[in-house]
C-alpha cells in the first residue's frame, strides 16, 4: 500500500483551535474569496472568513457569482493544519438515485458512517432529477417562459420536504434558511435571465450547481446527527478547472491541491461531504465538470488526497460483461483494468466516462463500482491489472459490446497498392464531410481498404469519395467505392487479449458455430480489443454466441424437442436427471427451450423446468405450430447453439431438416424418415451437413442406443472396406420371434412388444418389414450405396387382409385371426431344429439389400438372442474371418432415448465441450 504523502507537522489540538465554525446563517463552510486569494498567493495561508449574504460580488469588470452566491471578505491567519494524504482517505461518490429520497440520503449517511477508514471524503450528486429541473429552469427563463417560477417553487418544495423528513432541530432550521436564501437568489438571477432572454454559460452553470449544494448539505447534517466530525465542502472553493474543448474541462491539479490544503487547514474534519459536479475556473467563475461530473469530482478529489480507494455508488451491481438487456446471462465483472474500463465505456457500456478514470489512474487508485441498493454485491474494482494475473485464455476477454447502425465503405482497386497517399486521400475526403470513422481495416495486399462509419453519414462519405476519386474510377485504377449497409460492430474487450494466442480463434469459432458471417475484422495493437463487423441482424446473436462462449458454461445447447411421445418423453426425463451433472462435470449447459407435440407446444426463453414439463405443457402450451417453434429456437433466446431433436416418426417433420441445418440449427433424431426417404433429398442433406458447421446425428435410427452408425462410421473413416452388414435390426421382430414359443400365440406376443414400447407407433411398420428396410437403407447409404427404399425386396409379415386396416388398433384387434398360420410356420421350423428370424442384409459388394424371414439352426448366433436384442454383424476387409458383432437391446424407450441423449452429448463435444 502507498504511504502517506504528507504528514501533519502540527498536533491536532493546534488544528482544532483554528477551525472555523459554521456561520450563523447555516453554511457549514464559509466561502473564501478566491480572487483575492489568488492575488495574495500565500501557499499555506489559511483564511479567516467573514460572511454576508445576499449580494452578488463584483470582481474587476466582470459581474461574478461566488460559489454560494454570497459576498465575502477575507482576512489572513497563519497556517495551522496540513492536509494529510494517502491510505487513510477513502472517497465515496453517491449518484442522484442514491440521493433520491430522504430515506436514501439517510442510507447513504449510514454507509458513510459504516466505512471504518480514518478519513472520508464524500462526493454527492444532486437528488435525482434535480439537475434536469435546474437546466429546465434556465432554459425556460431564457426562452421567456413564465412557468420557470412554478418550477423553481417545485425545486424548493422538493428540498424542503426532503429536509423536513431527514433533519430536525437546529440543523433543519439552518438548512431551510439557507435554502430560502438560495432560492431567492436564484429567483433574482432567473428573473435577470428572463429579462435578458439569455443566460451566459457561467450563469447557467451557477444555477444548475445548486442541486449538489443542497443534497450535500442535507447529507452532511444527516451524518452530523450521529455525532461524527463532519464538514461540508463547496467544491467550487477547491476544484479549479480549465476548459479543454466543447463541453469538456481539465482539472488544474496544482491549484486545486493548494486550495484543498488551505480549505482543509480550516476544517480538518474526519468526514468531509462535498458537492459533486461543480467547480470553478481559475478566475473563480462557477462552472461544472460537465457530463458525469460527479464521478469526475470524486476521481479528482481522490487523486488530490491520494485516496486508498474511490467508491462510486450507483444502482447496479457493477460492470457487466455485456449489455444485460441483450444478454440476459451477462455477469458482473469482479475486476477491470483502467484501460479495459476505457474501452468499454467507448462501446457504450455503462461504465465510467474515460476521463473519470484518468485522475486516479496516475496514482493507481482503485475505483470500485458498488450498488447502493444491494450492499451484499461486492461490485467491480477498476484498477491496475496485476502483472502476474494468471494468463487463463478466457480471463483475457472481459466483455463484449456492440455498436449498431453502421455502414461499411469499401474502396477497392489495383491502383491503390504501393501508392502512398491513397488512404490519406480517402480519409481526408471523409473528414471533409465530417464523418466519424469508427473502424478501419486494410489487408496487406493493399487492393482494398474498408472502414465503418455511422449509417447516417455514409451517403455523404460515398458521394465525397466518388467526387474525390472520379478520375481514378474512370481510369479503372479504382474499381469501386462500395457501401455495405446495415452493419454492426461486435467488440471483444480485454487486456492482453490481442497478444494471447487462441483468443481470436475461440471468438471466431463461436461466431462460426452460430453460423454468423464476419464482414470485416480489426485488431489494434493496443491489445484491448478485437472488433468484427457483421450484419446488423446477426449482431445480438453474435454477441450472445461470443459471450456465452467466454462466460457461460463452455458449451451451451438450446434444445427444441419435437414429439414428446414415448421416446421424446423418456429423453426429457433423462435430461431432467442429468443436466445438473453435465453442468458440474462437463461444463455443458443443456436447456430445453421448447417442446412441441402434434397439437400443442410449450416455449421458454431460458429453459423449461424439466421436473414439471408435462404440467407446463398442459398449462402453458399454445397450439402447435412448427414454423413458430423453429423461429423461437432460432431467434428468441440467448443461446448460441441450437438443436432440434425430432422424436416423431413423421415424414413431414423430417422434410425440414435441410432448412434447419441451413439456418444453423443442429438436428438429432431417432426418426428414420429422412435418411430412408428419397435418395436425392438424402444426398442433399448429407452434402449440406458436410459443408457446414451444423451437425446432424441419427445414431438411434438403427439399433436404438446400440453403437451401430458410429461403429460403421469408425470403420469407414479409418479406411476399412465394408463387405456385408447382416443382422436382426428390428427390436420388435426380434422380441416377437424370441418369445414366440410354446403355447403362446403370435398376436399376444405382438401386443406385448407394443406394450413394451418396442414397436413403431403403427406396429405394421415393424411387421411389414418397412422399418427394417429403412434401417437397411440407412446402413447401405452410410456405406456408400445409392439405393432407394423401393430397391430393397421386403418380405412382409402383415397379412394381406390387414394391410388396409385404418388404424393400429383395428390391426391389433384383427391380428389374432392369423395366429393359426403363424403357429404352423413355427412348428415346421422347429421340426427341422431351426428357428424363425427376420433379418436384413446389406450386400455392399453387390450393391444390394434385402429383408426377409429366414430359418436358422438353433446354434447360430442369430438364434441365441433374447428380449428385443438386435444383432448386427459387420463383415469388412479387417473383420473378414470373424465379423465385428454388435448385440444388445435394439428397441425400447430407455435405450432409444439414451441413444438420442448420446447424440446430444456428441454434439456438445463437437461444439467444444471437454471429453
Ligand atoms: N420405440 C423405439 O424403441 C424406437 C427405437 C428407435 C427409434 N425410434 C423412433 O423414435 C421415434 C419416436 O418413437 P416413439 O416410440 O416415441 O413414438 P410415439 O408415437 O410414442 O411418439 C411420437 C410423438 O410424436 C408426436 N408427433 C407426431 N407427429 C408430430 C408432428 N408433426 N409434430 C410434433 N409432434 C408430432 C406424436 O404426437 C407423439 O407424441 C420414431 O421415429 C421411431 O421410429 C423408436
Ligand atoms: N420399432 C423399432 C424401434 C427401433 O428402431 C424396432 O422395433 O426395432
Ligand atoms: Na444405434
Amino acid at each position: 500500500m502507498r504511504s502517506l504523502a504528507v504528514a501533519s507537522p502540527v498536533p491536532p489540538a493546534a488544528a482544532h483551535r483554528r477551525r472555523l465554525r459554521p456561520s450563523a446563517s447555516g453554511r457549514e463552510v464559509v466561502s473564501q474569496c478566491l480572487k483575492c486569494e489568488i492575488n495574495q498567493d500565500r501557499p499555506m495561508g489559511a483564511l479567516r472568513i467573514g460572511h454576508s449574504q445576499g449580494n452578488l460580488p463584483r470582481h474587476g469588470s466582470k459581474n461574478l457569482l461566488t460559489p454560494a452566491a454570497a459576498a465575502i471578505s477575507v482576512e489572513q491567519v497563519e497556517v495551522s493544519t496540513y492536509l494529510p494524504k494517502g491510505d487513510m482517505w477513502s472517497v465515496h461518490k453517491f449518484g442522484g438515485t442514491c440521493m433520491g429520497t430522504p430515506q436514501r440520503i439517510q442510507n447513504v449517511a449510514d454507509v458513510v458512517l459504516g466505512d471504518s477508514s480514518e478519513r472520508k471524503l464524500i462526493i454527492v450528486s444532486a437528488m435525482s432529477k434535480v439537475t434536469d429541473m435546474m437546466y429546465s429552469l434556465v432554459h425556460k427563463a431564457q426562452s421567456r417562459d413564465d412557468s420557470y417560477t412554478e418550477e423553481l417553487d417545485k425545486v424548493f418544495e422538493k428540498h424542503m420536504a426532503a429536509a423536513k423528513d431527514l433533519l430536525d432541530g437546529e440543523n433543519l432550521a439552518r438548512f431551510l434558511s439557507q435554502l430560502h436564501s438560495d432560492i431567492s437568489n436564484l429567483r433574482a438571477m432567473l428573473r435577470a435571465i428572463y429579462i435578458a432572454g439569455h443566460a451566459t454559460e457561467s450563469f447557467s452553470e451557477f444555477v444548475v450547481g445548486h442541486g449538489e449544494l443542497w443534497s450535500s448539505q442535507m447529507l452532511s447534517y444527516a451524518v452530523q446527527k450521529s455525532g461524527a466530525s463532519c464538514s461540508w465542502m463547496d467544491t467550487r472553493e477547491v476544484l479549479v478547472v480549465k476548459p479543454s474543448g466543447p463541453d469538456m474541462v481539465d482539472p488544474d491539479y496544482e491549484e486545486s491541491e493548494k486550495r484543498l490544503e488551505k480549505w482543509f487547514s480550516r476544517q480538518p474534519a474526519e468526514i468531509i461531504v462535498a458537492t459533486g459536479f461543480i467547480a470553478s475556473t481559475a478566475e473563480n467563475i462557477p462552472t461544472t465538470l460537465k457530463r458525469d461530473g460527479s464521478d469526475f469530482s470524486a476521481a479528482i478529489i481522490g487523486s488530490l488526497v491520494r485516496a486508498r480507494q474511490v467508491t462510486i455508488w450507483t444502482d447496479v451491481d457493477g460492470v457487466f460483461s455485456a449489455d444485460p438487456r441483450k444478454v440476459s446471462e451477462a455477469v458482473i465483472l469482479s475486476t477491470l483494468s483502467y484501460q479495459e474500463a476505457w474501452e468499454m465505456s467507448y462501446f457504450g457500456a455503462n461504465v465510467l466516462h474515460p476521463r473519470t478514470i484518468i485522475p486516479v489512474m496516475k496514482d493507481n487508485i482503485p475505483i470500485v463500482i458498488r450498488n447502493m441498493f444491494n450492499l451484499s454485491a461486492p461490485g467491480t474494482v477498476i484498477c491496475k491489472q496485476p502483472a502476474n494475473e494468471d494468463a487463463d485464455l478466457d480471463a483475457c476477454v472481459k466483455s463484449f459490446a456492440t455498436i449498431d447502425k453502421l455502414a461499411l465503405v469499401n474502396v477497392e482497386g489495383t491502383g491503390m497498392a504501393g501508392v502512398p497517399g491513397t488512404s490519406s486521400a480517402i480519409f481526408s475526403a471523409v473528414k471533409e464531410v465530417g464523418a466519424n470513422v469508427i473502424m478501419i481495416s486494410q489487408a496487406s495486399s493493399e487492393h482494398s481498404i474498408c472502414f465503418a462509419v455511422p449509417e447516417k453519414e455514409v451517403a455523404a462519405v460515398s458521394a465525397a469519395l466518388h467526387v474525390r476519386f472520379r478520375e481514378a474510377l474512370a481510369a479503372g485504377r479504382l474499381s469501386k467505392v462500395e457501401v455495405i449497409h446495415d452493419c454492426s460492430i461486435l467488440a471483444a474487450v480485454g487486456l492482453r487479449m490481442a497478444s494471447t494466442p487462441g483468443v481470436s480463434a475461440i471468438l471466431f469459432d463461436a461466431l462460426a458455430k452460430a453460423n454468423i458471417n464476419v464482414r470485416a475484422i480489426a485488431q489494434g495493437c493496443s491489445e484491448y480489443n478485437i472488433t468484427v463487423v457483421l450484419k446488423q441482424e446477426d449482431c445480438v446473436r453474435a454477441l450472445r454466441a461470443a459471450h456465452s462462449r467466454f462466460f457461460l458454461s463452455k458449451t451451451t445447447l438450446a434444445i427444441g424437442v419435437i414429439g414428446p411421445g414415448l421416446i421424446g418423453a423418456t429423453l426429457l426425463n433423462q435430461l431432467r436427471d442429468q443436466v445438473a451433472v453435465l453442468k458440474e462435470n462437463m461444463n455443458i449447459d443443456v436447456r430445453v427451450i421448447g417442446i412441441t407435440g402434434a397439437s400443442t407446444m410449450l416455449l421458454s426463453d431460458t429453459g423449461v423446468d424439466l421436473t414439471r414439463w408435462k404440467e407446463e405443457m398442459q398449462k402453458e402450451a399454445k397450439p402447435a405450430d412448427l414454423a413458430n417453434f423453429v423461429r423461437h429456437l432460432s431467434e428468441d433466446h440467448v443461446f448460441p447453439n441450437k438443436v432440434l431433436v425430432d422424436c416423431t416418426a413423421d415424414t413431414n417433420v423430417a422434410s425440414h431438416y435441410y432448412d434447419w441445418l441451413k439456418k444453423g440449427i443442429h438436428v438429432i433424431t431417432p426418426n428414420k424418415k429422412a435418411n430412408s426417404g428419397p435418395l436425392d433429398r438424402y444426398l442433399k442433406l448429407r452434402t449440406l451437413q458436410r459443408a457446414s458447421y451444423t451437425h446432424y446425428f441419427y445414431e438411434a435410427t438403427v439399433g436404438a442406443g446400440l453403437p451401430i452408425i458410429s461403429t460403421l462410421r469408425g470403420l469407414l473413416e479409418t479406411g476399412d472396406k465394408i463387405l456385408r452388414i447382416e443382422g436382426i435390426f428390428s427390436g420388435t421382430l426380434s422380441y416377437i420371434f424370441n418369445n414366440f414359443e410354446g403355447t403362446r400365440s403370435f398376436s399376444d406376443v405382438v401386443a406385448e412388444a407394443k406394450e413394451a414400447g418396442y414397436t413403431e407407433p403403427d406396429p405394421r411398420d415393424d411387421l411389414s418389414g418397412t422399418d427394417v428396410a429403412r434401417k437397411v437403407i440407412i446402413l447401405a447409404r452410410e456405406s456408400g450405396l445409392r439405393l432407394e427404399l423401393s430397391d430393397i425386396p421386403v418380405e412382409s409379415l402383415v397379412p394381406e387382409a390387414l394391410k388396409s386396416c385404418s388404424s393400429p388398433n383395428e390391426f391389433m384387434q384383427k391380428l389374432p385371426s392369423f395366429d393359426q398360420d403363424w403357429a404352423r410356420q413355427r412348428h415346421e421350423a422347429e421340426a427341422a431344429g431351426e428357428v424363425l428370424r427376420y433379418v436384413g442384409v446389406v450386400d455392399v459388394l453387390n450393391g444390394k439389400g434385402r429383408v426377409e424371414l429366414q430359418r436358422y439352426k438353433r446354434d447360430h448366433p442369430f438364434a441365441q438372442l433374447s428380449g428385443s436384442d438386435n444383432i448386427i454383424a459387420f463383415t469388412t476387409s479387417r473383420y473378414k474371418e470373424q465379423p465385428l458383432i454388435v448385440r444388445g437391446p435394439g428397441a425400447g424407450a430407455e435405450v432409444t432415448a439414451g441413444g438420442v441423449f448420446c447424440d446430444i452429448l456428441r454434439l456438445a463435444s463437437y461444439l467444444g465441450a471437454p471429453s
